[in-house]
C-alpha cells in the first residue's frame, strides 16, 4: 500500500496475547461439523473454544477455556482417524496432478470463472471505487518448489506487483515470516502481513519496516520452544524439515516419503501436547502450528482496510488472490463484508469461498498486467498516478 497513512487503531494486543496457560492437557480433535465463533468481531481476538477454527484443521483444544473439547472419536469421520485424515488432507492440499474429470472442471469454473476471461466483469465492479489489493506468496505470487527457500518470484511478476502497487494500495498476506518474503518480493513499498497475518508491517524505505500489529507478540518464546522440539523430535524422519516463521511454525512433508507421513504427523500431534497455547493447520504439503488466537489472513485484511480508512467504505473493492487453505479465511472475511472479490488460484476444483479463479502464478501475472494497463487506460493523462 503506497501513499497511505496508516492509522494503527486499539487491537488490545496484550490482552490478546497474555493467554492463561491451560491445565496441563490437550486434546487434539479431528473436526466435525463444529464450526468456531472465530467470525467475531472485527478485532475481538479470543481462543477458540474447543471448537475448529477454519476449514479441516486440525485443532488443539485445550481444556478450560471456554468449553469442553470434544473427544477425538466422537469428531473423527467413520473409520478414519485424526491422524489419516490431516494426512488426506495434506495430499488433497497440493495434488500432483488433478483427479478431477473434464466436466467437473467445468462445472467448477462456472461457479468460479477464470478472473481472466471475466476482467471485464471485474473492471466494471472496480468502476468507481477503490481497488485495494491482497495477495498470497507461495503458490500465488511464486510456484510451488520444493525447497521453501528457493520459492522466488520472476523478474516479470516482481515487475507486475510493482505496477500494481503504484495504482492500488497493496499488501502481500503470508504465512511466511516477514523477513523471508520481503526478501523474496524485494519491494519495500508495500505492506506485508506475515505469519498468517500475525505480523504487520508498513511500508518503509528503510531496512525496518514500521510494525502496525503483533496480536501473538507474548507467543514469541513459547513458539520458540516448539520449534525446538519439533526439529529435535522430527530429525530422524527423511525429508522432514521444520521452518521457523517467527510467530508460526511451519512442517514440511513435501520431500517426506508418503508412507512416513502418518508418523511424521503422529510426531507433530505428539510435539504439541506439550504446548497446549498452539494449534495445527493445514497447508499445501505442510502442517502449520501458530497461536490460538482468533486471528487469521481474514482478520488481517480487515485490519488492514480498517487502518487504511476502509472500514464502513462502501467505494472500497478489496482484491485478494491466494492458493492455500488459510487464504479460505481472507475470502470469507470478504464474502462476510459483502465487498471485495477472492480469487482462487487452483488448478483443481476446490470447495472455496473465492468468487473466481486462476490456474497459476502465470495466470496471476497476466491478471496484475491487465490490471495495471486498466488503470492507466483511466487514468487522466499524463498525471499518471505515482508512488
Ligand atoms: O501463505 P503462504 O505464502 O502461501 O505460505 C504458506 C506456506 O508456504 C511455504 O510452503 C509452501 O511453499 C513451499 C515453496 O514453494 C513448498 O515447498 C511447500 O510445500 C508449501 O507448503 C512456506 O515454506 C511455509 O512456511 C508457509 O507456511
Amino acid at each position: 500500500m503506497t501513499n497511505q497513512d496508516v492509522v494503527v487503531p486499539d487491537m488490545g494486543i496484550a490482552a490478546a496475547a497474555a493467554l492463561p496457560a491451560a491445565p496441563g492437557r490437550a486434546l487434539f480433535a479431528c473436526r466435525g461439523a463444529a464450526v468456531s465463533s472465530l467470525r467475531g468481531a472485527y478485532g475481538g481476538l479470543g481462543l477458540p473454544g474447543g471448537a475448529a477454527t477454519d476449514a479441516g484443521e486440525f485443532l488443539a483444544a485445550a481444556g478450560g477455556r471456554g468449553g469442553a473439547p470434544a473427544p477425538a472419536a466422537a469428531n473423527a469421520p467413520p473409520g478414519r482417524t485424526c491422524t489419516s485424515r490431516v494426512v488426506e488432507a495434506i495430499r488433497a492440499s497440493s495434488p500432483t496432478r488433478c483427479p478431477a474429470a473434464v466436466d467437473e472442471y467445468d462445472a467448477w469454473t462456472r461457479r468460479h470463472p477464470s478472473a481472466l476471461g471475466s476482467f471485464d466483469q471485474i473492471a466494471a465492479a472496480a468502476m468507481g471505487k477503490r481497488i485495494v489489493m491482497f495477495m498470497d506468496y507461495d503458490g500465488t505470487l511464486s510456484p510451488i518448489v520444493t525447497d521453501p527457500d528457493m520459492a522466488f518470484m520472476t523478474p516479470e511478476m516482481r515487475a507486475a506487483v510493482r505496477n500494481v502497487a503504484k495504482h492500488f494500495p497493496t499488501a502481500i498476506v503470508t504465512g511466511r515470516c516477514i523477513e523471508k518474503v520481503c526478501g523474496f518480493v524485494g519491494l519495500p513499498e508495500l505492506y506485508y502481513a506475515g505469519s498468517h497475518g500475525m505480523d504487520i508491517k508498513g511500508p518503509s524505505s528503510k531496512e525496518d519496516k514500521t510494525v502496525l500489529l503483533q496480536p501473538a507478540r507474548e507467543f514469541l518464546p513459547v513458539i520458540n520452544k516448539a520449534y525446538r522440539a519439533l526439529e529435535e523430535r522430527t530429525k530422524d524422519t527423511p525429508g522432514a524439515r521444520v521452518e521457523n516463521n517467527k510467530f508460526c511454525l511451519s512442517v514440511h512433508f513435501r520431500c517426506v516419503d508418503e508412507k512416513s507421513w502418518s508418523s511424521l504427523a503422529d510426531k507433530v500431534k505428539a510435539v504439541l501436547r506439550d504446548f497446549p497455547e498452539l494449534k495445527l493447520t493445514e497447508g499445501r504439503k505442510v502442517l502449520e502450528i501458530r497461536p490460538s488466537i482468533m486471528w487469521d489472513k481474514g482478520k488481517a485484511v480487515e485490519f488492514l482496510l480498517k487502518s487504511l480508512g476502509f472500514d464502513d467504505s462502501t467505494n472500497v473493492l478489496p482484491v485478494y488472490i491466494g492458493d492455500d487453505r488459510t487464504d479460505e479465511d481472507a475470502f470469507k472475511a470478504l464474502r462476510e463484508r459483502g465487498q471485495g472479490i477472492g480469487i482462487l488460484v487452483s488448478k483443481c476444483p476446490r470447495e472455496t469461498d473465492a468468487s473466481y479463479s486462476l490456474q497459476d502464478p502465470t495466470e496471476v501475472m497476466e491478471f496484475l498486467v491487465r490490471l495495471g494497463q486498466w488503470k492507466l487506460l483511466r487514468s487522466p493523462s499524463p498525471a499518471r498516478p505515482r508512488v
